[in-house]
């Protein structure tokens, strides 16, 4: 099991972060704000492309893609889609994407907007 301050000996190592997200259990939106900021704000995360996946959209009650943006706080902050040529400035990639997983759909196009920015 790692522990918060086993992860944080090993972030140094890590390319990007994909933060996976109950996009049907709003109810739990704050607890995940939290933990999302917790490594936002994290120093040896500041340069780390962040991939959000809102999950569960197959599930009729699921956030919408800009409600999640919004209760996550994401609204200003994400970076566009396709390919969007962040190299010379000191902004972290940062993209949500709705998916599901047991429909096997959404995450793809998430890990390909990853990808671009993964050195
Ligand atoms: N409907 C639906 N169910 C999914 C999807 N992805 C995973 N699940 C189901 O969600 C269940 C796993 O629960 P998770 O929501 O991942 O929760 P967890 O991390 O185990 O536990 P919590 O911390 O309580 O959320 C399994 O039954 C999966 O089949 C999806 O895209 N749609």
């Amino acid at each position: 099991m790692f522990t918060n301050t086993t992860c944080e000996r090993f972030y140094y190592l890590v390319d990007a972060v994909v933060y996976l997200v109950d996009a049907a259990d709003k109810e739990r939106f704050a607890e995940s704000k939290k933990e999302l900021d917790g490594l936002l704000s994290d120093d040896s995360l500041a340069n780390v492309p962040f991939l959000v996946l809102g999950n569960k959209i197959d599930i009729p009650i699921a956030a919408s893609e800009e409600e999640l943006r919004y209760y996550l706080g994401l609204s200003n902050f994400t970076t566009g889609k396709g390919n969007v040529n962040l190299s010379d400035s000191n902004v972290r990639p940062l993209e949500v994407f709705m998916c599901s997983i047991v429909r096997k759909m959404g995450y793809g196009e998430g890990f390909k907007w990853m990808s671009q920015y993964i050195k």
